[in-house]
């Protein structure tokens, strides 16, 4: 684990010293969109016109951030026009690595062994963390955007006029709502399971466990009276939210001690959780073997063994009952 100052890979974990023990996760780098015709998005630089074969985004199965753009290239059935690399899913001294394992892709692009490599041939003076997902542009050589939530976005929107399927998650009309349920949940499950897991004072990991839960708690009202987060129709407020539900039980109710519950003891959460794992394509999109082993084996400050566990069994295949409008 570590990050890229001025071009040059420092290892080194998360410093919670200046921040009371308190996780705080920074803001992406590379902010530029993905449009239909090219135009500058909401941040960053034009350029970047949805074209069949041009980008590639770099993942892991591990990673929650990650996976909601896989979903998102799934559900738009942009399989064949975005390429996919995935990463080893240990994250070491290196960082992210393209060595090879099951269900690992390698660096089939550019041969790199070092996802940092990735980010320095986009820009050689980068300073910041390498994370996933990031969206590679082949053409200009760059790194588009490494922010989850754009990712999707873009996936959602920019790809319509060239093929993609039909569909759009994050409606008009349903924006505010959206707004509202993301950023909540954002705060206190997506970004609070980790403020909880990387802790380094009692006082922090309360507050975030305790913070998750209400939420969670306010969650299981809200899917008890309705089918989706936002009403009626699925949305990207559910898709975010799904990713870091399907790791709940596996990892974060252990390896980050958010033990209050599990998702498998509030029943719509549960309900809610197996139909979205149950649609079309989705559970292809959920690697439980890169996902409990990423998280176990690679925080060695909360897990110096590295032995995963064998449990829990986990039934995201059963009748989810929610067959209602
Ligand atoms: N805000 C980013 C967060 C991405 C992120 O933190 N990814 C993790 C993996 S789950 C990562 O690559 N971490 C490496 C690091 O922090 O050094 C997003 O949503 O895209």
């Amino acid at each position: 684990m570590g990050l890229l100052v001025d071009g040059r890979w420092q290892d080194r974990w998360y410093d919670t010293g200046s921040t009371g023990g308190r996780f705080e996760r920074k803001a992406s780098s590379f902010r530029n969109w993905i449009t239909p015709d090219g135009s500058a998005g909401p941040s960053g630089e034009g350029g970047f016109p949805a074209e069949p074969g041009r980008y590639h985004l770099y993942v892991s199965l591990a990673c929650p951030w990650a996976h909601r753009t896989l979903i998102f290239r799934r559900l738009k059935g942009l399989e064949a026009m975005i390429g996919v690399l995935v990463v080893h899913w240990h994250m070491g001294g290196q960082g992210w690595t393209f060595e090879e394992a099951p269900g690992a892709t390698g660096d089939r692009l550019h041969g790199k062994r070092f996802l940092h490599e990735i980010y320095t041939t986009a820009d050689p003076a980068y300073t910041g963390r390498v994370t996933v997902p990031a969206l590679w542009d082949e053409k200009r050589k760059t790194i588009v955007s490494n922010e989850s939530s754009e990712i999707i976005r873009m996936l959602n929107g920019a790809f319509d006029g060239v093929g993609a399927t039909e569909g759009d998650y994050y409606p008009e009309a349903l924006r505010p709502e959206i707004d509202r349920l993301n950023e909540r949940i954002y705060a206190t499950v997506n970004n609070g399971v980790y403020r909880a897991g990387f802790a380094t004072t009692q006082e922090a990991y309360e507050e975030a466990v305790r913070e998750l839960f209400a939420s969670l708690d306010w969650l299981e009202t809200i899917l008890a009276r309705q089918r989706y987060l936002a009403g009626r129709t699925i949305t990207e407020a559910d898709w975010r939210l799904f990713t870091t539900l399907v790791r709940f039980d596996a990892v974060y109710h252990g390896h980050f001690k958010c033990n209050l519950r599990r998702i498998a003891d509030y029943p719509a959460l549960q309900g809610w959780l197996r139909e979205l794992y149950q649609r079309p394509g989705i559970a292809d999109t959920v690697d439980f073997d890169h996902i409990k082993r990423h998280y176990y084996g690679s925080h060695t400050t909360i897990n110096p063994t590295g032995i995963v566990p064998l449990g829990p069994d986990l039934d995201l295949t059963a009748p989810h009952g929610r067959d209602r409008p």
